[in-house]
C-alpha cells in the first residue's frame, strides 16, 4: 500500500523523466536492430568488379575490407622522395652544384649524395633489415672534407615542414660521420631474394646540371619483383594534361611544377603534386589510348650516348610517325607516358657492352605497367630486376601502351636486326 501511495504521490516531473527514458531505450533498440539488418543487406549487394577495382577503398564494406598492400612502404617512400627533392631543388637553383666526376666519367653533385643520405636514413628508420642498392657511395667524401661539409650542411638543414611527416622519416641524421655511413648502406649486390630497395637519388644528373628534367627515384623489390615505385619529378608540370615538353623556361621557376608518380603492384598508378610537408591527395593516372600510330609521341633521352637517336628516328618513320620525338632526361619519361602526356619511350642501346642499372628503371617500369603499359627490352623480355645491380639479362627498353607494344617491338627488332 505504502509503495503505491509513493508512486501516486511522486512529482509530475519525475514521472515525465521516467517515461522519456523508457521511450529513448525503445527507439534506440529499434534503430540498432534496423542498422544491423541494413548492414546485413548491404554485405550481400554485389558491387560490379570494375567499380571495385577502380575504387577499392570507397566500396569496401565493414565485413570485407579491401586490403591495400605495402601501405606503409608507399607512404614512407613518397615522403622520403618528397624530402629528398627539397634538397635537390635547393641545389638545382644554386650555380655551384659541387659537381665531381666518377670513375666512369659521369657527373655526380652534392645533390646526388645529399638526396641519397636522406632517403636511406628514412628507409633504415622504418625498415631496418631491408637491403639497399643505391647509385652513389661515400668514398670521395671521406677524402674531400670541403665536399663532405657542404653536403652535411645541406642534409642537416633539410626537413619536411610537417612535424609528423618528418617524424615518420625518423628526423635528422645525427652527425657528419653517420651521414657517410648512411650513404654507404646502399652497397647491396641486389638479387632475387628478400626485400631490396633501389635508389637513384638524382636520375638524369646531366639534365639536372643543364637546367632540365631530373627525377628522384625509389623502388622496392621483393624476391626480385618490383612492388612499389616512386618518382619525384620537380621540374615536370603538376598538371597531368599539360603538353609534353622537357623545357622549363629560361627563368626556371618552380611555379606549377613538381609531381610525384607512384605505384604499387596490382593497385594502379597515381600522380600528386610534390609538396613540402604532408603528402597531398593523389589521383589515378593511365596511359592514353592510341587510336592512330601516326599520332604517337615518342620520348627518348637527351643524351645520344645513352640511347640511339638515329635508330629511334628510323623506327618512328617506319611506324608512320611524323612528329619529332620529345627528348627528356631521366625517368621523367616513364612518368610522362604513364600519365598520357606522351605515348612511347624507347631506349635503344648505343654500346653493346653497357648494362642498364636497376635504379634507372625499377620505379618507372612499375608505374608504366600499372598505368596500362607494357615494358620490355628490345628482345621483348620483361626487365629482370633480380640479377644484381644491373639489368644484366636485358638490352634497352621499349615502353608503350599494351595494345600497340607488339607492333612497335616488331619494328624495333627489324631496325636493330635482333630477334
Ligand atoms: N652508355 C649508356 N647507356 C645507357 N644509359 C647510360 C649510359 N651511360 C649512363 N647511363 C645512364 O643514363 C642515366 C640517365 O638516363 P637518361 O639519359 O634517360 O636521362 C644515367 O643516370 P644518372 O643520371 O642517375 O647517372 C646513367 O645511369
Ligand atoms: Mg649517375
Ligand atoms: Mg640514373
Ligand atoms: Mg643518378
Amino acid at each position: 500500500m505504502s509503495s503505491v501511495r509513493n508512486i501516486r504521490g511522486a512529482p509530475k516531473s519525475f514521472i515525465l523523466f521516467i517515461s522519456a527514458s523508457v521511450l529513448v531505450v525503445i527507439v534506440a533498440t529499434f534503430l540498432s536492430r534496423s542498422w544491423s539488418r541494413l548492414s546485413l543487406i548491404s554485405s550481400h549487394i554485389q558491387v560490379p568488379a570494375v567499380i571495385q577495382s577502380a575504387a577499392p577503398r570507397l566500396l569496401s564494406t565493414p565485413s570485407a575490407p579491401v586490403k591495400m598492400s605495402y601501405t606503409k612502404e608507399l607512404e614512407v617512400a613518397q615522403l622520403a622522395v618528397q624530402r629528398a627533392t627539397q634538397l635537390t631543388k635547393r641545389v638545382f637553383h644554386e650555380k655551384a652544384k659541387g659537381t665531381t666526376s666518377k670513375d666512369d666519367k659521369s657527373p655526380v653533385t652534392i645533390g646526388d649524395f645529399g638526396a641519397q643520405a636522406l632517403i636511406i636514413s628514412a628507409l633504415k628508420h622504418n625498415f631496418p633489415s631491408d637491403e639497399i642498392v643505391a647509385e652513389e657511395e661515400a668514398d670521395d667524401l671521406r677524402t674531400d672534407g670541403t665536399l663532405r661539409d657542404t653536403i652535411w650542411d645541406l642534409v642537416s638543414t633539410t626537413k619536411l615542414e610537417d612535424e609528423s611527416a618528418e617524424g615518420m622519416l625518423g628526423g635528422a641524421i645525427t652527425d657528419v660521420d653517420a651521414m657517410l655511413d648512411v650513404i654507404d648502406l646502399g652497397k647491396s649486390t641486389g638479387g632475387n631474394q628478400g626485400r631490396i630497395w633501389t635508389i637513384d637519388p638524382i636520375d638524369g644528373t646531366k639534365g639536372f646540371l643543364r637546367g632540365g628534367q631530373y627525377a628522384v627515384c625509389l623502388g622496392l623489390m621483393v624476391d626480385g619483383d618490383v612492388k612499389v615505385g616512386v618518382l619525384g619529378c620537380p621540374n615536370l608540370p603538376v598538371d597531368d594534361a599539360a603538353p609534353l615538353t622537357a623545357d622549363i623556361g629560361a627563368n626556371q621557376t618552380d611555379e606549377g611544377r613538381g609531381v610525384i608518380f607512384s605505384a604499387v603492384l596490382g593497385e594502379g598508378a597515381s600522380s600528386r603534386a610534390l609538396g613540402t610537408g604532408k603528402l597531398v591527395d593523389g589521383k589515378p593516372i593511365s596511359m592514353r589510348p592510341l587510336n592512330e600510330m601516326s599520332q604517337a609521341t615518342f620520348c627518348e633521352s637527351v643524351e645520344a650516348g645513352h640511347s640511339s637517336h638515329g635508330d629511334q628516328a628510323e623506327i618512328a618513320k617506319k611506324l608512320g610517325i611524323t612528329q619529332p620525338s620529345v627528348r627528356m632526361d631521366s625517368q621523367a619519361k616513364y612518368g610522362s607516358i604513364a600519365r598520357g602526356a606522351g605515348d612511347v619511350y624507347l631506349r635503344l642501346p648505343v654500346k653493346k657492352t653497357y648494362q642498364e642499372k636497376i635504379w634507372d628503371h625499377a620505379a618507372g617500369d612499375l608505374i608504366v605497367r600499372e598505368a596500362g603499359g607494357q615494358v620490355t627490352d628490345i628482345h621483348g623480355k620483361r626487365l629482370d630486376f633480380g640479377v644484381g645491380r644491373t639489368l644484366a639479362n636485358n638490352k634497352g627498353v621499349v615502353a608503350a601502351p599494351k595494345d600497340v607494344h607488339g607492333q612497335i617491338l616488331s619494328v624495333v627488332k627489324e631496325v636493330l636486326g635482333v630477334n
